[in-house]
């Protein structure tokens, strides 16, 4: 096996990840599907030992290699304890995923990662998978989903803060934060801020003071104080809103990876981008902004707290 593949054409692609259920493999079907509609070609690689009946057209398959359900037969793991073992297991396996890749030159790549948070905060298996396939010129950026519904809960939104700050750290790639199914935004609850508040991280002091409100949380203003000038000294986390459902949305996705990951297709892939976004305009796909965002899926109140907040 070759460990570094210096003389590699670079390839370009994304790592998803985010907790379970945070709208992962749902991504990468419509990613796969966006990219190939403006003519990227698009190899999607299950990284998840634990996924079945995956929606979209998967070029790798860590279950060839392995699976949870065999993982914790054989070795009597539970199911956090039998991913551990699969990604430790992947890490000492590179040479399978090294060949199963390299059918798969000139794809973009999609990898369609597990939702255990350890993997992303402190566990290395994941981190050096992604390390090695640096190694070999893979031009990789993180897409961290974090499901939307957070944003209505402050103390939960402070948590997802936290845990966005400490994967980007540990994980050391290019990072785009993505907030997930904006559509549902509001089911479990009004946002307290506007939606920007909340993409852009804004002054985290008001949402504190907001916590402060709940007698419950009262008693643990300090905590969270110190705790959200940890996120502002960073000052490195801010989300993209996404709907998978939304052109728009998936182009500003894309961009933003791009972006981050260094990756450029050209002069045609513009133009075919240009042709599909103009096929949307008049139509339901207005999303050119988070305020495009709030309006279509945050419902309007007669004043929002930040208003409240400034009008005192
Ligand atoms: N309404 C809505 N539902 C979504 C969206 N994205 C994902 N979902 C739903 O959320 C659920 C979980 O989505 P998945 O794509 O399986 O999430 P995952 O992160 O891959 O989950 P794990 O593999 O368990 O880590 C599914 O029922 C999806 O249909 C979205 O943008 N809008």
């Amino acid at each position: 096996m070759s460990e570094s593949s210096k003389g590699s054409p670079l390839a370009f692609g994304q790592v998803v990840i985010g907790p379970p259920g945070s709208g992962k493999t749902t991504y990468c079907h419509g990613m796969q599907e966006f990219m190939g509609r403006i003519g990227r070609k698009v190899a999607v690689v299950n990284l998840d030992p634990a996924n079945e009946g995956m929606p979209y057209s998967c070029a790798v398959d860590i279950s060839e290699l392995i699976t949870l359900s065999d993982v914790m037969e054989n070795l009597k793991l539970g199911p956090n304890g039998g991913l551990i073992y699969c990604m430790e297991y992947l890490e000492a396996n590179f040479d399978w995923l090294q060949e199963k890749l390299a059918a798969f030159r000139g794809h973009y790549y999609l990898f369609d990662c597990p939702g255990q948070v350890e993997l992303y905060t402190h566990h290395d298996a994941l981190k050096n998978v992604f390390a090695q396939l640096a190694k070999w010129n893979f031009r990789l950026a993180a897409v961290h989903l974090v499901d939307s519904h957070y944003c209505t809960d402050p103390g939960k939104f402070i948590s997802v803060l936290c845990t966005s700050l400490s994967t980007m750290l540990h994980v050391e790639l290019p990072h785009v934060n993505v907030l997930s199914k904006m559509d549902l935004i509001e089911q479990y609850g009004k946002l307290a801020f506007n939606l920007d508040y909340y993409t852009e991280v804004l002054d985290l002091s008001y949402l504190v003071d907001h916590l402060a409100s709940d007698p419950f949380f009262r008693n643990y203003r300090r905590l969270n104080a110190k705790l959200v000038e940890v996120i502002e000294d960073y000052s490195l986390v801010s989300f993209v809103p996404l709907n998978v459902q939304d052109k728009d949305s998936m182009r500003q996705v894309m961009q933003a990876v791009d972006k981050a990951n260094g990756c450029s297709f050209g002069d045609q892939e513009h133009r075919s981008l240009e042709a599909l976004m103009s096929a949307a305009v008049g139509a339901d796909f207005h999303f050119t902004s988070t305020l495009a965002v709030q309006e279509k899926y945050v419902q309007s109140q007669d004043k929002t707290v930040e208003e409240e907040v400034m009008d005192m």
